[in-house]
């Protein structure tokens, strides 16, 4: 089967995209990791280690797993012309300074002629050293200064570290996907590789769209959990505005056809690096339970988000009830059990939340993927009878992000 089928976040995992470190990782430049998203520079080969082993534990489970980059790269190998069109759009979005300097990365980009290499090579940006700087008399200044934030930089076009958390910059849903305007400018240039899959790949493209890489508000996957076939849970959070989940229902209950969402709940947590997405903080991981990290629990604000009876209409109320209440209500299942990271003790629950401790993919009901490094979380996840697939974790965790992070499923059997 191809094209993109996922009703729940536990049926079984039948297709994940994942994108392997790649060298974006080696141009992160330490004092510029703060406006890049990372807390660190990892050391690539070894995160590339784990990211392998990572894939392995999918592949063990008959899991397919499918890469970002070679996606993007099949999808111009299918279609003359649209890698041009990409590149078009990558450098008009790239940040470059200069009149002649567009047109001279242009040629140099198009020295990979390979399209893989040629994909790699834009997610891992360009450095000054790699280009043949214009000679002075047919540049200007602005050609051969290129500043990226208010310091000078070595790179001409900056890295996309944060390719490999898939999860976030579209979202499957049921049958279509959330093309998502990002939160931060170094993340929306993610959006990109999504559009030219949806647009091109002979497996994917026609997929319908829920939301648009234009819409003027922003929203990332790790937002956007699949409770049910009907359900969808949306949080507001740093990286999804509120304004972005109206445009969204509108979308979704109004104006595209073949979505069959009938319910959203949104989830206000709180705006905090820490908390960056829902899915930092609450995943679910069998037909009954769920990983929270016990400090949102005070302040988690739920409204359910509904398609009115006048055209254009969205009805929205306020659910009062437990977290708990409303969970046995959106997903139609008794007696849901909420497991508190790091076993309830706020020290550990911070410090593994910190390293994606609730961040899970789970493979079928029970089954999931962890980060080693959370011993508290897992043992109690463990006791609680999950099977734990771990996942090494000393260099993947700089980036802030788990193994749910670090997937975008395709296709789950349906529940
Ligand atoms: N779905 C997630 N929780 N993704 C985590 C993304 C981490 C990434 N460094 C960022 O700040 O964007």
């Amino acid at each position: 089967m191809n094209g993109i089928h996922v009703t729940s976040e536990i049926g079984k995992l039948k297709k994940v995209c994942l994108h392997r470190p790649g060298d974006e990782l080696l141009n992160l430049p330490p004092d510029e990791l703060e406006r890049l998203l990372f807390d660190d520079v990892p050391y690539l080969e070894v995160a590339q280690q784990e990211h392998d082993r990572f894939a392995e534990i999918l592949r063990e489970q008959g899991v397919e797993v499918l890469y970002l980059e070679k996606l993007v790269a099949e999808a111009f190998a299918a279609n003359p012309g649209a890698r041009d069109e990409f590149l078009d759009q990558y450098l008009a979005e790239a940040g470059i300074h200069g009149q002649k300097m567009p047109a001279i990365v242009r040629e140099y980009l198009n020295t990979f002629t390979d399209d893989l290499e040629f994909v790699k090579k834009t997610m891992a940006g360009v450095a000054k050293s790699e280009i043949d700087m214009p000679l002075a008399s047919s540049a200007t200044l602005d050609d051969l200064v290129s500043d990226h934030s208010d310091k000078q930089s070595d790179l001409i076009i900056d890295p996309m570290p944060n390719l490999y958390f898939t999860r976030d910059p579209f979202a499957c849903v049921g049958n279509g996907v959330n093309l998502n305007r990002m939160y931060s400018v170094t993340r929306n240039r993610e959006t990109l590789y999504g559009k030219y899959i949806f647009k091109y790949h002979p497996d994917y493209k026609g997929t319908p769209l829920w939301f648009r890489r234009d819409a003027p508000f922003h929203t990332e996957g790790g937002d956007v959990l699949n409770l049910t076939r009907t359900d969808l849970a949306v949080g507001i959070s740093q990286r999804t505005q509120a304004a972005a989940i109206d445009l969204m229902a509108q979308n979704i209950f109004w104006k595209t056809e073949g979505c069959e969402i009938e319910k959203i709940f949104a989830f206000d947590i709180p705006a905090s690096r820490a908390f960056m997405h829902l899915d930092t903080v609450f995943t679910q991981i069998d037909v009954d339970k769920f990983t929270i990290h016990p400090a949102i629990m005070g302040t988690l604000r739920v409204y359910e988000m509904t398609k009115g009876a006048v055209e254009g209409e969205v009805d929205i109320k306020e659910h009062t009830d437990s977290l708990e209440k409303i969970l046995e209500y959106a997903t139609g299942v008794d007696g849901i059990k909420l497991i508190p990271c790091g076993g309830g003790d706020p020290i550990a629950a911070a410090r593994e939340q910190w390293n994606d401790g609730s961040n899970t993919l789970c493979v079928e009901p029970g089954t999931i993927c962890v980060y080693q490094r959370n011993n508290v979380t897992n043992e109690v996840l463990y006791k609680e009878g999950l099977n734990l697939l771990v996942v090494p974790s000393a260099e993947l965790s700089r980036g802030r992000g788990g193994p749910r992070c670090m997937s975008m499923p395709f296709q789950r059997e349906d529940l």
